[in-house]
This record gives C-alpha cells, structure tokens and sequence, in this order.
C-alpha cells in the first residue's frame, strides 16, 4: 500500500477526521496529545493563521519522537506555494475547502492524499478528475444528508467526507453515515482550541457514537 492508501485506510478505520487551529505551539501539542491519548491516529492541522507553519513544524517534530502511528495532515489549503510549503515539511495529507487543479497536480505527485472541498455536482466530477480518493463535502451543514443522499448513485464507489458543523450528536452522525459518507470531519464541535478540559473523554464519546452510527 503507498502512502495515499495508508492515510486513506486510517481516515476510513477511525470514521472522524478533527481538525483545529491555534497560534500556540505548546496549547497545539496538548491538544494534540490528548486526542491521541483518546486513540486519533488521523489529525488535520487547518492553515488558518500566519502561525500554522511553525505550530505545525513543531507538531510533527513532536509527533515523531511521541506519537507513533499518529498521521498529521494540513487543512485550508487554497494554492500552490501553501501545499508545496506544507508537503515539503513532511505533511502526512493534505486538505482543501477548494479545488484548485495545481494543488492537486503538486499533492498528486508528492503521492500524498489530497482531499478538495466540493458542495456541487459538478465541482465533484472536476475532484474525480484529479483522482481524488476521498472529497471533503463542504460546507456540509449547508448541505446536509439530503445531498449526499441526492448525488450519491452520480458518483457511485466515490467516498466523501461531510466537515463543517458535524455535531457529536447520534442521530446526526447517523443521518450522516446512512445518506453514504464514510467519514466525518469535526472541527468546533469537538475541539475547542482555547479549552482543552475534557477533550479526551469527548473524543473518546465521538469515536464510539461513529461506531454506534455506522451500525446498520
Ligand atoms: O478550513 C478548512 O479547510 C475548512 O474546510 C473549514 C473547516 O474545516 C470547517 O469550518 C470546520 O467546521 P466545524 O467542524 O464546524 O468547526
């Protein structure tokens, strides 16, 4: 298995992707540790500050003397220069609210996973285009079930991933999962960047309300 299937096997065994910012080096690797205390093994890091390279520089430094088997990956990734910058570090996967074709060429050739953020037919087919394996429905509280139940014989065999507002809520991790994802992205629901209290026993919750809600 290369690289690309590794990540994509690891996002699809875990069915939550969390994803959080924050300019603090030190908060940033606490929080870190905690959802890998809580058994993550697939993080998103989201490029949403002029921090983000340097926090993440250092997530990854720490992530390879502690956290083993932990595959970090880098969000709100718009062009060019900011995957190239990212995968160069040593980005585990890359993410994007987008499709920008020369990021998926550059993610591509890296051999790394790139998922592109779609919310339209159309903009789904353009992501199949550029081989994308797994595409981010965003903003998926836009959205909603009803879409992906709606476009998913289109693009049969396709996998998605609904991010933006999924809650920690059964009955709507199941709505999710039963119009056809396999699996979710949390970012605020789950993490917030400024109180870490209790993020373990809460991720711990989420990963077993996703088992719970990928029952049929
Ligand atoms: O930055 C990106 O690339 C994005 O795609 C946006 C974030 O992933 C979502 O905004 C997370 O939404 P919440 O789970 O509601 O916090």
């Amino acid at each position: 298995m290369n690289k690309r299937e590794i990540v994509l096997k690891a996002i699809l065994q875990q069915g939550i992707l969390p994803l959080f910012y924050h300019d603090d080096v030190a908060e940033s690797v606490g929080l870190v540790k905690k959802l890998y205390k809580a058994g993550i093994r697939v993080f998103e890091f989201t490029n949403r500050g002029d921090k983000a390279a340097i926090v993440f520089k250092e997530l990854l430094s720490v992530r390879d003397r502690e956290m083993p088997g932990l595959y970090l990956g880098i969000g709100t990734i718009k062009n060019r220069e900011e995957a190239a910058l990212f995968a160069d570090m040593g980005a585990d996967f890359i993410v994007s609210p987008i499709i920008n074709p020369s990021v998926a060429e550059l993610v591509n050739e890296a051999g790394l996973l790139w998922i592109p953020g779609c919310m339209t037919p159309t903009e789904i087919y353009h992501a199949q285009e550029y081989e994308a394996a797994l595409i981010k429905l965003f903003p998926a509280n836009i959205l909603g079930p009803g879409f992906m139940s709606a476009i998913r014989d289109l693009f049969k065999g396709q996998l998605f991933i609904p991010t933006g507002g999924v809650d920690i809520e059964l009955s709507n991790l199941r709505s999710w999962f039963n119009s056809g994802v396999c699996a979710v992205g949390m970012g605020s629901k789950l993490i917030d960047p400024k109180n870490a209290d209790g993020l373990e026993e809460k991720t711990v919750l989420a990963l077993d309300l996703v088992k719970q809600a990928r029952q049929k």
